[in-house]
């Protein structure tokens, strides 16, 4: 198995480094004639050295390595290194962490010894913890353990000879916690020899590589082959034994929770000493982990608004809740159900009829270059129009004055809408009056969809027949909308499509109370589009009241918004 373990071909690298600092020095030469520092004496002794050096410091590197588990790549025994140990500089850009431990360094060296004679010293898991965020600090990387400001106030209460602040079980027993009373194993017998050792307490399941694990038999192999946590509470003898031996075929079979060498998350394994282990060692029965690494366990990564929260509404007279401004609301059958194409067909008819009457502004417009119509028609001359109108009003609780709609034509699959911000995002004016874009969909199923301003992630929301959608003022700031285009072979299937859309005022959309967390710096506000009219300052702006740029005078740049 060790070949196929990543963690264990640490003996390459330290070849590699031994090869790295020869040729360097190969071929630097001596400028006074004397041999070359890469002659082939000197690199013997030099192999033989290093593999001295490796043979020694075998024990620590294999301690280091099931402390911090997959924490780090790679643990190397150097001579390179100034401090105690460092990340490798390369390791980090290449995202993989290889730790270069100093093996000339006294506290290294202090170390090793307490390696080999115990390894549950909680001193000793503590001191390799903070030796390796040292190394995260001083490569301007964040330290990784959330336990690191605890250890560093251990570490200073022991120095000043102050008792520890915590209960010593909750410390230092949350990984690899050997306390079954039916391991009658050698094991707990070199936890009880250890100083520091975490106490023996039956009731408390031994956390075994993020599994809650209780041995039922007696062979204390199989429990020790199946974590190599677990093995790092014990003798460097049977730390050995897992080194060389199999890992897989000591799986309980059927037992998720096992470790198993050919599962790749079993290698997610939470280091010694993790305090996100703590609940099975704090005494909570059945309490076991999940593989999986956990990075973000700052609270403040989600006590924040998001980009974007998507919430599905019911059919009712009233949307019934708050919204937010990162709000995308969607109602599937808020007008009719999906296989029902009548109201569609109402509605066509009726604006066909409104133009045929010679309606006023009723006739079909191109929307930007063509890319699907607009009808300006009064909602007067639809009753559908109206009755639709009156249902998003009621729903949405909108204020009828506030409120402005589009009539949007998608004649087929060909046409589209590019992406764009309603013109509340940009215009103070809109903006001040305008908390909602809601929008609801008749005709065939198309997608609505966001792209984000900054980080350029794409959302789609599927708008079957009789759908509503809204969104709140901070969707439409940080992201664009649209309706996305349609590859050729899916517009040919693709009858047409009518969407109508009201933008205007809502008390379900009203701010107030909760904006915690708020980053309005991560975020394009109204601001950003607060840019003055070019036209209006070249003389004459054809938008007049309605222009979503400022009429102010001045020379200014002016961003492109659609
Ligand atoms: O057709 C749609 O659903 C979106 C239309 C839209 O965004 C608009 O008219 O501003
Ligand atoms: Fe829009």
């Amino acid at each position: 198995m060790e070949s196929t373990d990543p963690c264990h071909s640490s003996d390459v690298d330290e070849a590699a480094n031994f090869e790295e600092e020869d040729a360097a020095t190969m071929k630097t030469g001596s400028v006074d004639g004397s041999p070359a520092r890469g002659d082939k004496h000197s690199n013997k002794r030099k192999r033989k050295k290093f593999g001295d050096l490796h043979l020694q410091f075998e024990p620590l590197k294999l301690l280091i390595r099931d402390i911090l588990g997959n924490m780090v790549d790679r643990v190397m025994i150097s001579s390179k290194v100034e401090l105690t140990c460092s990340i490798r500089d390369s390791s980090v850009t290449a995202s993989k962490k290889i730790l270069e431990v100093n093996a000339k360094h006294p506290i290294i060296a202090e170390l090793q010894s307490k390696a080999a004679s115990c390894k549950t010293d909680k001193v000793v898991i503590d001191l390799v913890w903070l030796l390796f965020d040292a190394a995260m600090l001083e490569a301007g990387l964040s330290p990784e353990d959330p336990g690191f400001g605890r250890r560093l106030h251990d570490v200073v209460r022991r120095s000043l000879g102050i008792g520890s602040e915590s209960p010593e079980h909750t410390l230092s027993g949350q990984r690899g916690q050997i306390c079954n009373p039916d391991n009658s194993n050698k094991r707990n017998q070199d936890v009880h020899k250890c100083s520091n050792a975490v106490d023996e307490n039956p009731d408390i399941v031994p956390m075994v590589g993020m599994h809650a694990k209780k041995s039922s038999g007696s062979d204390s192999r199989a429990e020790l082959n199946a974590d190599s946590n677990a093995i790092a509470e014990c003798s460097t003898e049977t730390i050995e034994s897992d080194r060389h031996g199999s890992r897989t075929d000591v799986s309980e079979p059927g037992s998720k929770n096992t470790g198993s060498a050919s599962n790749e998350e079993d290698n997610q394994r939470l280091p010694i000493g993790d305090p996100r282990s703590d609940r099975g060692c704090q005494g909570y029965k059945g309490v076991s982990g999940f593989n999986t690494e956990l990075k973000d366990q700052d609270p403040a990564s989600t006590l924040v608004r998001p980009a974007m929260r998507v919430l599905l509404g019911e059919q009712a007279a009233h949307l019934g809740r708050q919204l937010t401004s990162d709000d995308v609301f969607i109602v599937p059958g808020f007008l009719c159900k999906d296989a029902d194409f009548s109201m569609y067909d109402r509605l066509v008819a009726e604006v066909n009829e409104a133009q045929a009457d010679g309606a006023k502004d009723a006739d079909w417009k191109a929307w930007k270059n063509g890319c699907h119509l607009i009808s300006k028609v009064s909602p007067e001359s639809s009753p559908t129009y109206c009755e639709i109108l009156k249902r998003i009003q009621n729903y949405f609780g909108m204020v009828e004055s506030s409120m402005y709609a589009r009539f949007n034509w998608y004649v087929n699959g060909a046409d589209w809408k590019p992406l764009h911000h309603d013109t509340a995002a940009f215009s103070k004016r809109r903006g001040g009056i305008q908390n909602i874009t809601v929008g609801v969909s008749l005709g065939a199923e198309r997608e609505l969809v966001f792209r984000h301003t900054k980080h350029g992630t794409l959302t789609y929301f599927p708008q079957a027949n009789g759908t509503a959608f809204s969104f709140g003022r901070d969707v439409n700031i940080n992201w664009k909308h649209g309706i996305n285009a349609l590859p050729s072979e899916t517009q040919a299937n693709l009858g047409g499509r009518i969407s109508i859309i009201v933008w205007g005022w809502t008390a379900a959309a009203a701010e107030g109370g909760e904006e915690f967390g708020k980053d309005d710096s991560s975020c394009a506000g109204p601001e950003a589009f607060d840019k003055p009219c070019l036209q209006f300052q070249r003389g004459k702006c054809n938008y007049g009241d309605r222009c979503k740029f400022n009429h102010i005078s001045g020379p200014s740049e002016q961003v492109e918004v659609q």
